[in-house]
């Protein structure tokens, strides 16, 4: 029998500074937001960027584009002959853009590894960026992100779990720690 127990890391406050912090470092590293685009990657991916475009509007005055990416039927498990497109919500002149992917946690990196492909079949963006609420380690890939909100040491049994209050009604960021697993 495996029970679980948790610890939240990130609250209301820890989620919002992070995410103001990273708004500034995408300003600061890109010098502003000229042909930048956030793709966010369903499910919670979407309101990160969505969150970090209202703050880039609020400190900068200037809107940016937030597309929406959901490669679930896109993912490196699935045979090549099964995959299914990646949906992207609204078309966006992928050639010669930045694109800041965002997403709620970073782990394997084989959903951002998915997202890179689904882009790329589209088009050649100019640079890829990523932006992750929290970094739990434990890639597989050699991929790194470029903002990160929290870097969170954790064991192979352990989860993080990201409450967003858009889906969730709360904002808080967990983890959980599954007792009993083998690994
Ligand atoms: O680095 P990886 O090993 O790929 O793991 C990270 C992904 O796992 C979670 O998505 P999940 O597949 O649970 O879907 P969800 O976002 O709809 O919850 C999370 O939102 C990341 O997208
Ligand atoms: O711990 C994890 C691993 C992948 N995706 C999550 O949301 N949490």
């Amino acid at each position: 029998m495996s029970t679980a127990d948790f610890n939240i890391i990130m609250d209301e406050a820890g989620i919002r500074r992070a995410l103001t912090r990273i708004a500034h470092e995408i300003l600061e590293r890109n010098k502003g937001i000229d042909n930048c685009v956030l793709v966010g990657i369903r499910t919670r991916g979407i309101y990160i960027a969505r969150r970090i475009a209202e703050r880039i509007q609020l400190i900068e005055n200037t809107s940016i584009q937030v597309v929406e990416l959901d490669i679930t039927g896109y993912r490196d498990d699935k045979k090549k002959e099964e995959r299914e497109m990646a949906a992207i919500s609204e078309p966006f002149p992928i050639q010669d853009t930045k694109v800041i992917l965002c997403d709620d946690v970073l782990y394997t990196g084989r959903t951002i590894r998915a997202a890179m492909d689904a882009l790329m079949d589209q088009g050649r963006p100019q640079m890829i960026q990523l932006a992750v609420l929290a970094d739990r380690g434990h890639r597989e890939l050699p991929i790194r992100p470029d903002y990160v909100g929290k870097n969170v040491p954790t064991s192979r049994t352990e989860e993080i779990e990201v409450a967003l209050t858009e889906i969730d009604g709360i904002d808080e960021v967990k983890i959980v720690h599954h007792r009993g697993q083998q690994q």
